[in-house]
């Protein structure tokens, strides 16, 4: 058994009216347990809907969606809540942190809501920023700020790490960077990390390539020998 499985998924904003808007249109893949996949494609291909589907923040239209066995395209907003914290970690393009917390209390606030959380200090440790810890998200580059961000999401300790855009606000080097420990992380822990990208250089990093277009998938690839982040230039 896949560890995601998603079968005739379509959203359909707007349905019925003037201006629907088929932002998943019957899409099928699966994907196994321990694979880095790189969801590509132009803007508006659907790319953030699928990951908000995935990640249980927003619901198909039809169609099901099986991660780890669990029916997630049944589940009703309590269940997809526990769903998210207890399985999901998150990265956004814009890192998201809370302002008024420090880099280390953002990792604490996460690390609280999960029974199975992984030590705060050991996470920061891991991203490179113990000695930043005590700084406000504002004093630090976005380098940084998207480490916080990792550190947030992983100590969780999810079985399932989204990354959406995570390095469209960051630099060359410092995306280089992200997607090196997204890559090593991935790899030593056995973990599913999906990151989505409009970016199509980086693709040879990934186990699992799918390519998306206008709400569908266009190409479905297995990569089975992934080039270290280290190696590709773009
Ligand atoms: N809440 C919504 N209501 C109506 N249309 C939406 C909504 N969210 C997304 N869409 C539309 O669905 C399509 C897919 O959007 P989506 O954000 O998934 O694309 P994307 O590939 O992530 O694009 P980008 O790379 O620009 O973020 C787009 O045409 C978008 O305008």
């Amino acid at each position: 058994m896949s560890y995601i499985h998603l079968q005739n998924v379509s959203k359909i904003y707007n349905s019925g009216q003037s201006n629907e808007i088929k932002a998943n249109d019957n899409i099928n893949f699966d994907l196994q347990a321990g694979e880095l996949t790189i969801i590509v494609g132009e803007s508006g291909a659907g790319k953030s809907t699928l990951l908000d589907i995935l990640g249980g923040m927003d619901t198909v239209t039809s169609g099901e969606v099986i991660i780890n066995n669990e029916k997630i395209s049944n589940y009703n907003h309590h269940q997809l809540t526990t769903f998210r914290r207890n399985s999901i970690g998150f990265v956004f393009q814009f890192y998201n942190l809370l302002p008024n917390l420090t880099a280390r209390e953002n990792v604490e606030l996460a690390a609280e809501l999960v029974p199975q959380a992984l030590s705060v200090t050991d996470v920061l440790a891991k991203v490179g920023l113990s000695e930043r810890q005590d700084n406000f998200p504002g004093e630090l580059s976005g380098g940084e700020q998207q480490r916080v961000a990792i550190a947030r999401a992983i100590v969780k300790n999810p079985a399932l790490l989204l990354c959406d855009e995570p390095t469209g606000a960051l630099d060359y080097h410092t995306g280089k960077k992200i997607l090196k420990f997204l890559q090593d992380f991935c790899h030593s822990k056995n973990k599913n990390v999906i990151i989505v990208t409009h970016n199509q250089m980086i693709k040879p990093m990934a186990d699992h390539i799918l390519e998306i277009s206008d709400g569908k998938i266009k190409h479905d690839e297995i990569n089975s020998h992934p080039t270290p982040v280290e190696e590709i230039e773009w």
